[in-house]
């Protein structure tokens, strides 16, 4: 959504931002721009009988670099789809799956539609008939192009476009791994629908940890306590909310949705605005809060975390000037304009960038393609030898708790919990844990430690255009 005739388009602003952190590396130029450029994108046009008339839709796939495969990368329902987004999107995977080792390629998809104007069935037909086009040329495939919930779509489409697939493949023993977000009773993992936000509170935690990152974004102390507003409560806004108000004692003072907002300053009780919405279509009428037409507004409202999580462009020339957040946390791709980066990054606000704040989700997608393809619930193999190491353990404590010069003893159901804990929620989310913490280091390391970058942002591209540099050379490029 560009704000400004003077701003750059996604790709373009996408692009800038390449070429700023490609400029302190010492590439070649030939795999500068190898790199760089978008592989390919196909255009489809399909009708659809719906309402006793034929609809024509337009859909995307792109496919921004091969350098892994399968590519990865999810599909968009959205009405502001269009060639150039689903380039800067498919582009952006291939840098964030880098950043967090996913080992994948990048690719994205989308498709011109306004979920809210089709009722289940009608969007059934309509999410079928584009996987089909996709399906039929490889553009959806367990080996070469992997897909998964983006904006306007969840379980429900994954599931349909699964089954798609297993229609037209019906003896691929792997065409559950056509396509990661699935329900978990259709070949989809646990913890991977709150992946994206489950992710985006590992990684401020993260930034927690790292005083010289709070300082330099003028802040101090911990998570706890910090003041946030949230754009979008969608899939990654609500997740990503709910855990840092309930789990982390980060009060959110604001949420912002397209048709209003909602402010309290002694912090949003996020279970309670999302039923409100989910039954009124709007923010507007909920009692646990002062109800602000222009929802876009409270973007500028003094608070010390910003997480936009609904869409690109956002914060742009207009309004960047008069951000007040300290920290800015991109769950959504592509929040931040190029101009607007470079306004914020003058003033000294720090900026968590989407390609490491959002890669919960394909972290998670990854475990779920590997639990299909391997066939086994994730997790299963090796906890009998987990059980037993828990179990030496517990019969350690129960020794000690024995002793009677010490005065506790163990809660009746411990044992039970703790062995409970080897279960496949638990190591996926140990697992998104380290891969959040370790993409952090990795990024803040060359931040801290390289006085030619600035910002998050050119150390989160130097790290990864580095790995993908390296995947082409070890090929021959
Ligand atoms: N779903 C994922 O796993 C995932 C993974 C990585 C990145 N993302 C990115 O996160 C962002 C959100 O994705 P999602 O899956 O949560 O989508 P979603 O469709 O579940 O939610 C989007 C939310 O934003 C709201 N919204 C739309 N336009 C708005 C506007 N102008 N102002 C305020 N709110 C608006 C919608 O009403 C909705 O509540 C996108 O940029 C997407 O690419 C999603």
């Amino acid at each position: 959504m560009t704000q400004n005739t003077n701003e750059p388009s996604f790709r373009e602003s996408v692009d800038m931002m390449f070429n700023r952190a490609v400029n302190l590396m010492d590439l070649k130029p030939g795999l500068v721009e190898k790199i760089r450029v978008c592989n390919a994108t196909y255009t489809v046009r399909f009708g659809v009988r719906l309402r006793g008339d034929i609809k024509t839709f337009t859909g995307y796939r792109s496919v921004h670099s091969e350098h892994m495969e399968p590519v990865k990368g999810g599909i968009r329902f959205s009405m502001g789809v269009n060639q150039d987004e689903v380039e800067a999107l498919a582009a952006l995977m291939t840098f964030k799956c880098a950043l967090v080792e996913a080992p994948f390629g990048g690719s994205k998809g989308g498709l011109c539609v306004d979920p809210r104007e089709y009722d289940e069935h009608e969007m059934e037909l309509i999410t079928r008939r584009f996987a089909y086009e996709l399906i039929k040329r490889d553009l959806i495939n367990p080996s070469q192009n992997v897909p998964a919930p983006d904006m306007g779509t969840g379980e429900r489409e994954m599931a349909w476009i699964a089954d798609q697939y297993k229609r037209m493949h019906t003896t691929d023993i792997n065409s559950a791994a056509c396509v990661t977000g699935k329900p978990t009773n259709a070949g989809g993992i646990q913890g991977r629908t709150e992946a994206t936000g489950r992710g985006v509170q590992y990684a401020l935690r993260a930034f927690f940890r790292d005083s010289e990152g709070v300082k330099k974004a003028g802040l101090s102390g911990k998570l706890d306590g910090k003041r946030v507003i949230v754009q979008g409560l969608g899939n990654v806004g609500y997740h990503a909310a709910k855990f840092l108000s309930e789990e982390d004692g980060a009060p959110v003072i604001g949420v912002i949705e397209y048709n209003g907002a909602i402010f309290n300053k002694d912090g949003i009780d996020i279970e309670a605005l999302k039923a409100h919405i989910t039954a009124e279509g709007s923010p507007k009428g909920f009692a646990g809060g002062e109800f602000i037409e222009d929802g876009a507004s409270l973007l500028e409202t003094d608070c010390d975390i910003l997480i936009p999580a609904a869409l690109e462009g956002v914060i742009n020339l207009r309004n960047a000037r008069n951000i007040q957040a300290n920290l800015i946390i991109e769950a959504a791709n592509g929040p931040v304009t190029a101009g607007a980066d470079e306004i914020l990054r003058d003033k000294g606000t720090v900026i968590i960038p989407d390609m490491y704040a959002n890669a919960g989700g394909v972290t998670v997608s990854y475990f779920e393609w590997v639990k299909n393809l391997s066939h086994i619930r994730f997790g299963r193999m090796g906890r009998r030898q987990e059980e037993s190491r828990h179990q030496l353990i517990v019969d350690e404590l129960d020794r000690i708790s024995q002793d009677a010069s010490i005065n506790w003893t163990l809660s009746p159901d411990f044992k039970d919990k703790y062995l409970r804990g080897a279960g496949e929620l638990e190591l996926v989310r140990s697992g998104l844990d380290d891969t959040m913490r370790i993409a952090y280091e990795s990024m803040a390391n060359v931040w801290h430690g390289r006085d030619d970058v600035t910002d998050l942002r050119t150390a989160a591209y130097l790290v990864s255009i580095g790995k993908v540099a390296a995947s082409y050379q070890a090929k021959g490029l």
